[in-house]
């Protein structure tokens, strides 16, 4: 990725934590595109739960991902995420897929696979920057872009804030599947503390448009810092 022309801000950080909703609004702001990897991940779980695939058997995930045929638009006021023609972007967030999703994650060559794929996205996106957030963008995806930052929030901050969006699901519920989605993917790569020269941004006790001003502050200075060198 490091050769690319395009700007790369990467965001990692735990479910919930905020990367999604920050990442397409900093986008935004940066008038940059806006990639969302997760939904990627989500877009194979729900095509392999299309296809009946157990999605904790390695194997039929890879046969499964033979014919996938996915896409996703990296413009933050235009977002949206297909499987073939069909529109999946309200459907991958469903509990079958999130469940799923970690899962599919887990396959090294998944992994190896979708990643060529995001880098190929950002190379081709037509735009001066990608903000780019996930799991593993800061330390596998793109370590050597620019600005890399970590955001976290408290576990149950993230809990509460997720369960606001969620009806119908308790809290206590959505808390305990934060944690075991967390736990999962932890075990696959490392989100949870900051590589080296990665930033934290921790929006515990920031709102959305604060958490937002600290992470267009953090990439303002991570990249005069770059641009000083
Ligand atoms: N600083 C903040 N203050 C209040 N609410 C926030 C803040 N940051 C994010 N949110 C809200 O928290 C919820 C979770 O955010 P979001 O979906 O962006 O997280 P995520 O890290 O992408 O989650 P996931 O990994 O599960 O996809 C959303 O409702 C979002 O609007
Ligand atoms: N870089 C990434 C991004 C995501 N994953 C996996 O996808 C799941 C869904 O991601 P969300 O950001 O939409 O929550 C996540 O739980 C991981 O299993 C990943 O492995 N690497």
């Amino acid at each position: 990725m490091s050769d690319s022309d395009v700007t790369i801000v990467a965001v990692d950080g735990p479910a919930g934590s905020g990367k999604s909703s920050v990442s397409k609004e900093v986008a935004r702001r940066l008038g940059y595109g806006y990639l969302d990897t997760g939904a990627v991940y989500r877009s194979l779980a729900w095509h392999a739960l299309d296809r009946s695939v157990d999605t904790s058997d390695a194997t039929a995930v890879l046969e499964a991902m033979g014919d996938f045929d996915g896409s996703i638009s990296l413009d933050p006021d235009d977002y949206w995420v297909r499987v073939g023609d069909t529109d999946v972007t309200e459907a991958i967030r469903e509990t079958r897929v999130t469940e799923a999703v970690s899962g599919v994650a887990r396959v090294p060559v998944v992994r190896h696979t979708v990643n060529a794929r995001f880098r190929a996205l950002v190379a081709d996106s037509g735009r001066p920057g990608v903000v780019v957030e996930g799991r593993d963008i800061t330390t596998v995806v793109a370590p050597d872009a620019p600005v890399r930052i970590l955001l976290t929030a408290a576990p149950e901050v993230r809990a509460a804030r997720r369960s606001a969006e969620v009806t119908g699901q308790d809290a206590a519920a959505v808390a305990d599947s934060l944690r075991r989605r967390d736990a999962s993917d932890s075990t696959v790569v490392d989100f949870m503390s900051a590589a080296e020269g990665v930033e934290v941004v921790d929006s515990t006790h920031l709102d959305f448009d604060e958490t937002v001003a600290a992470v267009l502050a953090v990439a303002e200075k991570m990249q005069e810092v770059r641009d000083a060198r």
